[in-house]
């Protein structure tokens, strides 16, 4: 048998092929991750086995030493290390805290802390933390307008409104980062000037809580050197929460990991389109992944002589039925095909709409058309996503300079892409068996519970 083609060759070739895939490149060797490794030590930080790294799809993160076992304590970060924002109030910051009215947020002071500390350079005592925390950001509120205007329109819509709200946050903070000048040697505004880079995405881990000084908004976040150098996976679970008695915020695995892959920790079962929007990325196979269908989209390839849609519409709104309406990876989404045999019902099926929201499938005719509007609609979607497509290519031929904001978005459509060919391919599975074979026949239904008798009012 010639060399490399034996059983052990092809296992050796895929394994070797799959640990390139996750493998990353250790960094704790870079002066900054020491520096941090120091002062944790020093606030009582137990080493782990987890070392920083980068890796190709997701970036810098946490790669494991050794092989994790299910259940297993990955970190464990004692109360010192965190910063909250009772450690902004017991900083010198507290007194102008307590003075300013109305009382800042608890957002506004973590914020107002870091970038005092991050002034303050070499004399800050959290120096080795804010040196590894991430240079710039592409949350939709730090990109480009001109790339704004290439998301999903209202994931655009979305991100215009963060940039607002963050503007206003700013705006409205003027008066208490003046009342700060006491404390800097430079001019207020020259230290709190409106950047994109005003501050990391903080993690929600303590109980929620108001604290005096601060205005009544909920106080759940704090920042968690190191343990906030873990990446976002959807496959794993995890258990977070902060020990009572050792007065530790601790990180539980709820998936075994293999030596040297990368560690992860699950954000929350969200969408491509609010990870973008909350943290800045897009993940790639997302099983949470799905293409939102708005009001205007379900209704766009309706006859719209239909006298009841007045009424279709008014029910669906009654019913929370309106929204969270998608496409997945396994096509289009039980609510949205609901919602589609309602809107498709015949003047003299009409009465039947209660067990079309119950799932029953009420006949081949408005089974038939709910299947060909929601392909349609599918259809538009895939050639908005296309265009849209083109566009981003032809401006990361002519903007250099938008490059990664750019790929972000491509990411994002491509992703939306491979959605909508697969539901499309289901929903022709779906189309060819209600034309080959009536109602009766099929067993099990294909996308309800059994056919109905007869309708009520
Ligand atoms: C808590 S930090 C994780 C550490 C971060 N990568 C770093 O270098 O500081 C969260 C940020 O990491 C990035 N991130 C997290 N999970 C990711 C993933 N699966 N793929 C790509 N980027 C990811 C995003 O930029 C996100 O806003």
């Amino acid at each position: 048998m010639k060399k490399g083609r034996g059983r052990t060759s092809r296992i050796r070739r895929r394994k070797l092929c799959r640990s390139s895939q996750s493998r990353g490149v250790n960094e704790s060797y870079k002066p900054e991750f020491i520096a941090l490794k120091k002062w944790l030590k020093a606030r009582k930080f137990e080493d782990t086995n987890l070392i920083p790294a980068c890796f190709p799809d997701t970036g810098r993160g946490l790669m494991s030493k050794t092989s994790l076992q299910e259940g297993q304590v990955i970190i464990s970060l004692p109360e010192s290390c965190l910063l909250t924002t009772d450690t902004v109030i017991r900083s010198y910051l507290g007194a102008y805290i307590a003075k300013w009215q109305p009382p800042p947020s608890p957002l506004l002071a973590l914020c107002t802390f870091l970038v005092a500390e991050r002034h303050a350079g070499d004399r800050s005592p959290w120096k080795p933390y804010l040196e590894v925390l991430p240079k710039a950001y592409t949350c939709p509120v730090c990109l480009e307008p001109e790339v704004v205007t290439l998301l999903p329109r209202p994931l655009a819509a979305e991100a215009r409104e963060q940039r607002t709200r963050v503007r206003e946050l700013f705006t409205s903070a003027r008066g208490f980062f003046s009342s700060l000048q006491p404390l800097l040697p430079e001019a207020a505004e020259s230290v709190f000037s409106y950047g994109p880079s005003c501050g990391p995405g903080a993690r929600r881990v303590h109980g929620a809580g108001q604290r005096q000084g601060l205005s009544a908004e909920p106080d759940t976040c704090a920042l968690a050197p190191f343990l906030d150098l873990l990446n976002h996976s959807p496959a794993v679970q995890v258990e977070a929460a902060f020990n009572e008695e050792s007065r530790c915020y601790e990180i539980r695995t709820g998936s075994g990991c293999r030596r040297h892959e990368e560690v992860f920790i699950c954000y929350g079962p969200h969408d491509s389109r609010r990870l973008l929007l909350e943290y800045g990325f897009v993940p790639r196979g997302n099983p949470h992944a799905c293409v939102p269908v708005s009001q205007d989209m379900l209704v766009k390839y309706l006859p719209s002589t239909d006298k009841q849609m007045n009424k279709k519409i008014s029910i669906l709104k009654d019913h929370d039925f309106i929204e969270n309406l998608t496409f997945g990876w396994d096509g289009p989404s039980w609510r949205l095909l609901t919602a589609l045999r309602l809107l498709c019902l015949e003047a003299g099926e009409f009465l039947c709409w209660k067990k079309v929201l119950l799932g029953e499938i009420i006949s081949d005719v408005n089974e038939k058309k709910s299947l060909d509007i929601a392909q349609k609609i599918c259809r538009y979607f895939t050639e908005e996503a296309s265009a849209m497509l083109q566009k981003v290519s032809h401006m990361k031929d002519k903007e250099m300079a938008l490059i990664h904001q750019l790929t972000l978005v491509e990411t994002l459509w491509t992703e939306e892409l491979k959605i909508l060919r697969a539901s499309a391919e289901t929903l022709s599975s779906l189309q060819t068996a209600v034309r080959d074979s009536p109602r009766c026949l099929r067993s099990p239904p294909l996308l309800g519970v059994a056919p109905s008798a007869g309708c009520d009012a």
